[in-house]
């Protein structure tokens, strides 16, 4: 099989986890342990390549992404120490609404904020990723960066390739969007990731238990806590918006009767800046079940959040492959229902996974 090269936007905490799971399962070490599939259609973890990477941070732009992974802001735990170099430099990328809150506000880092530093055109974008040969560009940009996701959307296009989009900006599940990514023959996977086993996961699966038990769901709270730069960013309202509608969706949608409004809150809830990586998510569920019988559940999940979304990247990176080897176009619809909280169609997660193995068997077929 040969390589599958990626393109990184944005080299905050998801990316060091993806780049670090790349040397991790390369060394060998625990070979499958943590993985959904080691060999998925063909291509194992080991055919990943970081190839080009973009950020707007001085402690990032410049230096080799085995390197800039572990530089500040990050904080995400350091599962990998040893990252050989990639001899991929993190290149300085186009700003527009893609800076992070610590970075445009109540900042002591705004000086990190490349002033003087050329920001990379779109025709540098579009000839970077056909340099390099990239397959697919991995879109993990702060939450709220509706501009300058569409800039490097528009860069995929131009350079026809494939489009993972981690992050809850709505663009593989935009008609418009999912119309010139169809007409221009380039697949596209989004929006909005679904970590392994993350909040939305967990609360889908139990809102679909309850359908399926019979037992009628009334009303629900998902309330997180974290203290990395998402949660810092989120803590600005005006970016919090997509990403509400996107968490909320995802339950929404496999309840068997939608929940009215004031009956589900949903959303990241607190910065607390000690927890770093770590999220907390608390959950409760109130329903009633046979003969009216009011029942409740309360769960606490706590995960190293960046992990648990490179654990579902490294699948989405090697189907966004498959499809471009297939050679098709638009949202790839089981994919993004499996992968990611606001896709363009919405199943359950176990229609989801079936259809995904149906996909990666077709594909590599
Ligand atoms: O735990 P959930 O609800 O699946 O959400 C997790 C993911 O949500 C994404 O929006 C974040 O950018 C990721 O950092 C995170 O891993």
């Amino acid at each position: 099989m040969p390589a599958i090269n990626i393109a990184i936007v944005g080299v905050g905490n998801c990316a060091s986890s993806l780049v670090q799971g790349l040397s991790y399962y390369r060394e060998g070490a625990n070979d499958t342990v943590g993985l959904m599939h080691w060999d998925l259609g063909g291509y194992k973890p080991t055919d990943i390549h970081v190839v080009a990477a973009w950020d707007i941070d001085q402690r990032k732009v410049g230096k080799d992404v085995a390197e800039a992974i572990f530089a500040k802001p990050n904080c995400t735990t350091v599962f990998c120490e040893t990252v050989p170099l990639t001899g991929t430099k993190v290149q300085m990328g186009h700003v527009l609404d893609g800076v992070a809150e610590h970075m445009s506000e109540y900042d002591d880092h705004r000086t990190f904020l490349l002033a003087g530093e050329k920001e990379a055109s779109k025709a540098e974008v579009v000839a970077a990723l056909r340099e390099t040969k990239t397959d697919v560009l991995m879109n993990y940009l702060p939450v709220g960066s509706q501009a300058a996701s569409e800039f490097y959307a528009e860069c995929a296009l131009e350079a026809g390739v494939a489009f993972v989009n981690n992050i809850p900006v709505f663009i593989a599940s935009d008609p418009i969007w999912a119309d010139r990514f169809t007409k221009a023959g380039v697949p596209i996977i989004g929006d909005d990731i679904k970590a392994q086993l993350g909040a939305t996961i967990v609360h889908r699966v139990l809102t679909d238990l309850f359908a399926k038990r019979g037992v009628k769901l009334e009303r629900t709270y998902q309330l997180n806590t974290g203290g990395n730069t998402d949660f810092l960013n989120m803590s600005n309202h005006r970016r919090l918006a997509s990403k509400k509608i996107s968490k909320t969706e995802a339950v929404q949608s496999v309840a068997a009767e939608r929940l009215h409004d004031d009956n589900v809150h949903i959303g990241p809830s607190d910065y607390v800046p000690w927890q770093n990586d770590n999220k907390i998510c608390f959950l409760r569920m109130e329903g009633t079940m046979f003969g009216g019988v009011p029942m409740n559940l309360e769960l606490r999940l706590s995960v190293e959040d960046s992990p648990n979304s490179a654990g579902v990247a490294i699948d989405m990176i090697r189907c966004a492959k498959l499809a471009k080897d297939r050679g098709l176009a638009g949202p790839i619809d089981a994919a993004s229902a499996y992968f990611c909280k606001h896709p363009r169609i919405q199943m359950t997660d176990d229609l989801a996974a079936q259809a995904v193995d149906e996909f990666i068997a077709v594909a590599a077929e």
